[in-house]
């Protein structure tokens, strides 16, 4: 069994626990459910922001442990005070080290937050709005495009967006309205196997009108530029920065040199 099936049969048996332990409308209850989310669209497609989607990541399937000792809101804080169009954070807890509560105190920055879990049913959905969540993650390979078109409806409904992540051109039929943003993962996901090339392979086969967001090994301003020439508006970022001792520096000082070079061209 590849560790994508792994998560999914593991997400399968959380999910019932958690649906035993408190129903949908006990969540809806939360403080943070009836809050206007942000829209993630508007935040990339807003040319004096970054574009960056920097994720709070403690350890990884590939990697194993990237940082244990990192603090959620300072980091995500530094994160969006220096210039980040939305914060993902990790809220799967064996696979990735995430929580719930990691959201929720993320929360306190007013910018979108992408709720980066495996999603396969609705009450997930509802969870993800009742921590503070405005974006969903929808991943084309655990998903079929039925199951992608019914849950992205259900989270518009609750006025969330999502983003639809593909890894190869087999997974383009995945794609719907409902889908207006559309990541591609340069990380297999069953093989760990990290190729850049895979977003501007795939750049050229997604729909025009779909806002497309560049996934997973993003090291360096290079990348970006060749992602932005590629017709890519959001840049999926996490271990490059996290792994480092420092991740609000090393977020600052990445930025600083986005900036700069973007002057000098
Ligand atoms: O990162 C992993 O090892 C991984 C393994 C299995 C499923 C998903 C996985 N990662 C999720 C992601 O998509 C990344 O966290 C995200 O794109 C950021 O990637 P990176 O900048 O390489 O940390």
């Amino acid at each position: 069994m590849n560790i994508l099936d792994k998560i999914i049969e593991q997400k399968k048996i959380e999910v019932a626990e958690r649906k035993a332990k408190k129903s949908i409308e006990e969540l809806k209850q939360s403080e943070f459910f009836g809050r206007e989310t942000l829209s993630l669209k508007q935040f990339l497609l807003d040319e004096d922001r970054t574009g960056i989607i920097a994720e709070f990541k403690r350890k990884s399937p590939s990697k194993g442990m990237i940082n244990g000792t990192a603090d959620v809101v300072e980091v995500t804080s530094a994160y969006r005070a220096n210039g980040a169009s939305c914060l993902s954070v990790l809220t799967d807890e064996i696979f990735f080290g995430g929580s719930t509560e990691d959201l929720i105190k993320a929360r306190v920055n007013n910018i979108p937050i992408l709720r980066k879990d495996f999603i396969i049913d609705e009450y997930q959905i509802v969870e993800a709005k009742s921590m503070g969540a405005d974006v969903i993650l929808l991943i084309a390979a655990c998903l079929t495009p039925e199951e992608v078109k019914r849950l992205a409806a259900f989270a518009k409904s609750l006025s969330l967006e999502v983003l639809l992540e593909l890894h190869d051109e087999e997974e383009l039929q995945h794609i719907c309205n409902e889908t207006e943003i559309v990541g591609v993962n340069n990380r297999n996901l069953k093989t760990f196997i990290v190729d850049i090339e895979r977003s501007i392979a795939m750049s050229k086969k997604i729909p025009a009108d779909k806002i497309k967001v560049a996934e997973s090994g993003i090291s360096s301003i290079e990348n970006i530029n060749i992602f932005k020439q590629n017709g890519f508006r959001g840049f999926l970022i996490g271990e490059n920065f996290m792994k480092e001792a420092d991740p609000s520096k090393a977020f600052a000082t990445f930025v600083s040199q986005l900036k700069n070079q973007s002057t000098r061209t």
